[in-house]
């Protein structure tokens, strides 16, 4: 967390909220969401798309798969800092998105509010977890279905800077 804020706020420069044309410099951000996507995609298995023979992806295996990523299980946004490994379908050890004809057509959109969002949210305000608690305390079990989420809501106190 304060890796990111250090450099959301240091981009930043000084000015009240972050925009668009700030996000292309932010390296880090973009790995912590990219790093977000391999060990929780919102659509687990991509859709079904074959004739006949059903043929289920299953996206949040392949980003947990050992033999693709080392120490798979940890979050280490590093781990893609100058790394070409992309999310846009042609690396399939990381397809939130699906891949080839059928990819999502919201990703870019979804990319830019994901980023944007994130930006202004620990640009704006320190993050606590109630009761002292730290970040090795949140269970982060997911619910299983076509789209995932957390289990138990994430409860965080939201510090204006
Ligand atoms: C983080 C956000 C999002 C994720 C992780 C995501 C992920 C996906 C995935 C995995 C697929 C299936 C791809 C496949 O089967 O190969 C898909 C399809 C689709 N997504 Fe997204 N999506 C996101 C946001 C959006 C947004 C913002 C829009 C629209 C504005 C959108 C519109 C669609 C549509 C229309 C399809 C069906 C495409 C087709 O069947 O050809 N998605 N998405």
């Amino acid at each position: 967390m304060k890796e990111l804020q250090n450099e959301v706020r240091k981009v930043s420069g000084g000015k009240s909220s972050i925009s668009e044309d700030d996000l292309h410099i932010m390296q880090y951000l973009k790995a912590v969401i990219k790093k977000t996507l391999r060990l929780h995609p919102p659509i687990p298995t991509l859709l079904p798309r074959t004739k006949r023979t059903q043929v289920i992806i299953n996206a949040w295996a392949i980003g947990r798969d050992p033999s693709s990523w080392e120490k798979p299980e940890e979050f280490i946004p590093d781990r893609f800092l100058n790394n070409p490994i992309d999310f846009k379908g042609h690396h399939f050890e990381l397809i939130p998105f699906g891949s080839g004809r059928r990819i999502c057509p919201g990703m870019q959109l979804a990319m830019q509010i994901n980023e944007l969002l994130l930006a202004n949210l620990v640009h704006k305000f320190d993050w606590t977890l109630p009761d002292g608690a730290s970040e090795k305390d949140l269970d982060m079990t997911e619910c299983i279905g076509l789209t995932i989420h957390k289990d138990s809501p994430l409860i965080a106190i939201a510090n204006p800077v």
